[in-house]
């Protein structure tokens, strides 16, 4: 049987708090290599907007399917807004490697722990802020977030720093305090001199 392509092309979920920096580092990442890496296709049982293809912007699925595969456990992330469900769905992120692209998952830690565990093969990078002080400056700099939105963010924020210390939570933490250190270390641990974490 062929290797599935999450052997050769693994999987990097980046995940920290709300604020810590990781759309600013993904950003510069994806321009230095705009043909290496990828995001999964999100499902969703809304309807397609216009200009909207399915398999592009979304897998667009009825409620039925959807919630099907989520008792299949088809899915590393799945939520309602709006009435609507929407989830990033296993294979999805499969899909993404089968084209030759190393999926970047930008998820929270329960999608984490989910993700560790399928057979994704993935790798796992912890984007932390230099302190819970300099990220709640960070959220208000960024002019978001209400008062309520910014309380929840920091208590989740104490929950993912706390599980961060645990053994064998992350593969790499990098800190996000000045930015071309932080996404120097970042890149160069995601690249892997090439190899992109995989064995050969
Ligand atoms: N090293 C840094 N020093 C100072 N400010 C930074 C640094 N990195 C990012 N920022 C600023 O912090 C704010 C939050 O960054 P960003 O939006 O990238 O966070 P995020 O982790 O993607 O958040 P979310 O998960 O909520 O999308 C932005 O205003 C960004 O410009």
């Amino acid at each position: 049987m062929a290797p599935a392509a999450v052997q050769k092309f693994r999987p990097v979920v980046i995940s920290g708090p709300s604020g810590t920096g990781k759309s600013t580092l993904l950003k510069r990442l994806f321009a230095e290599y705009p043909d290496k890496f990828g995001f999964s296709v999100s499902h969703t049982t809304r309807s397609p907007r216009p200009g909207e293809q399915d398999g592009r912007e979304y897998n667009f699925t009825t409620k039925e399917a959807f919630l099907d595969l989520v008792a299949q456990n088809g899915f590393i992330e799945n939520a309602q807004f709006g009435g609507n469900y929407y989830g990033t769905s296993v294979q999805a992120v499969k899909d993404v490697a089968d084209k030759s692209r190393i999926c970047i998952l930008d998820i929270e830690m329960e999608g984490l722990k989910q993700v560790k565990r399928t057979d994704l093969n993935a790798r796992f990078l912890f984007l932390s802020p230099p302190s819970l002080e300099e990220l709640e400056r960070r959220l208000r700099g960024r002019g978001t977030e209400s008062e309520d939105s910014l309380g929840q963010r920091l208590a989740q924020a104490r929950n993912e720093l706390e599980y961060a210390q645990q053994p064998g939570a992350h593969d790499k933490i990098v800190v996000n305090d000045d930015l071309e250190t932080a996404y120097t270390d970042l890149r160069d641990w995601v690249v892997d001199g090439g190899r992109f974490g995989a064995s050969e």
